[in-house]
């Protein structure tokens, strides 16, 4: 067996059953010899500030500055996923966004003011990949007042559903929403996050994800709409779950996705790595992994990984150098015979690759398969910068 990843990719363009262009085109960037040229400029795009990397809230800004920002976004990714917070008032919608990309903390958003006006963040995840998140006022019942302005545009609509209410009118509001956007034609995909699902006891869960799902479904059958693009999740924001949630939505929105994927299964297959994600570390939103199934306490040990590396780096580091730089790694051995590895891809997305312990690693060999990966998703992220959604839309449940 080969552990090369060279040998991998040989292997995998030989599949026949394999129609993704892209995935081709990647395989060839990596046979061309022009390589190490295209790795000399790898941002081409100049969109390196390090605040914008972070995300910015528009209504933050100088109107000039508002309007720089929209024309930089305008110009480098007029395509870029535009994603609706919708659901009623205290639904827990701003919290998300907060807690998520404004590193606020789960009970500090207990005291958020309700949102009066609509906010607008350009929201950018491990350097390329780039949205807009509208956060909007709630509605107090099932209105769809405003719902045209607000929804205007957006490729997803992330709804928000609070598990603890009577959840009645939250369900009259989505229904009447996918309706909405069913009669003009629209397919936006629906992300609906069952929320603040800490407060309902953990028996209970999963029968009231059924019920919403069902009742849901059944409405929407009544409105004869069969097939509609809508997926659930349980969630809330005292533990992992809205990390894993919103890096479902953030990777739903990616084209690059599917060749991300293509890659790291190439890497696992030949290595003995059991699993590996690539991790905005700033926000924790897995921006792909392989596609072998895994348990969330696995992809919340990732987010303890990165924790425990970015707050080492924050104490220890140099205070003007980035987190991340090239020579940066961390490896974490765990009584439960796991090793968990992180590694740079760039300045704000890493790899965090689990392996056994017992496993007869050949250290030098997973370095070089490593270094070879962490090329090829430089340069998939640089080929793929102006991106627009996926096409091919998936309507499966979680
Ligand atoms: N228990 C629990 N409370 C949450 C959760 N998420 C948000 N909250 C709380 O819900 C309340 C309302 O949250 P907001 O984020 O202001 O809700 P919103 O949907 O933006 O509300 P509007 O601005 O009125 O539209 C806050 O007190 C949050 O702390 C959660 O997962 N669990």
């Amino acid at each position: 067996m080969s552990y090369g990843l060279g040998g991998a990719c040989e292997t995998a363009s030989n599949i026949s059953t394999c129609t993704d262009g892209e995935y081709h085109q990647y395989i060839s960037h990596y046979n061309t010899p022009s390589r190490s040229h295209q790795q000399s400029r790898p941002y081409s795009n100049g969109f390196q500030n390090p605040i914008m990397l972070n995300g910015h809230n528009r209504l933050d800004d100088t109107e000039e500055h508002q309007q720089q920002i929209d024309g930089d976004y305008e110009e480098i990714a007029p395509d870029r996923p535009r994603l609706l917070m919708w659901g009623l008032t205290k639904s827990g919608k701003t919290s998300i966004i907060k807690l998520i990309f404004e590193k606020m903390t789960a009970g500090e958003t207990l005291q958020l003011p309700e949102t009066k006006i609509i906010q607008i963040h350009e929201l950018t995840c491990g350097i390329h990949v780039r949205f807009q998140i509208r956060d909007v006022p709630g509605p107090k019942t099932a209105s769809l007042l405003d719902y045209d302005t607000y929804s205007s545009e957006c490729t997803t609509i992330v709804f928000i559903l609070d598990a603890t209410d009577d959840c009645s009118d939250s369900i009259n509001l989505l229904v009447s929403s996918v309706q909405w956007m069913h009669s003009k034609g629209l397919d936006v995909r629906f992300e609906v996050l069952i929320h603040k699902i800490d407060g309902v006891h953990e028996q209970d869960r999963l029968d009231r994800y059924s019920h919403i799902q069902q009742q849901v479904t059944v409405m929407l059958h009544e409105c004869s709409i069969e097939a509609p693009l809508i997926n659930f999740y349980l969630t809330s924001i005292y533990d992992h779950s809205i990390f894993e949630a919103f890096s479902k939505i953030v990777q739903n929105q990616m084209r690059q996705l599917r060749v991300l994927e293509n890659m790291l299964d190439l890497v696992t297959a030949t290595t003995q790595l059991d699993k590996i994600f690539v991790c905005d570390i700033y926000n924790k939103i897995f921006l792909a992994s392989d596609t072998k199934p895994v348990e969330s306490q696995i992809s919340e040990l990732c987010c303890d990984v990165v924790d425990v590396y970015t707050d080492i780096s924050s104490i220890y580091g140099k205070s003007n150098s980035p987190v991340l730089d090239p020579s940066s790694y961390c490896t974490i051995e765990l009584s439960i015979g796991l090793v968990l590895y992180l590694k740079d891809i760039n300045e704000t997305t890493a790899l965090i690759c689990i392996l056994k312990k017992e496993s007869n690693i050949n250290g030098a060999l997973m370095e070089v398969n490593l270094n070879i990966l962490k090329q090829n998703i430089q340069e998939l992220f640089v080929a793929n910068s102006n991106y627009s959604p996926r096409q091919q839309l998936n309507t499966s449940t979680e």
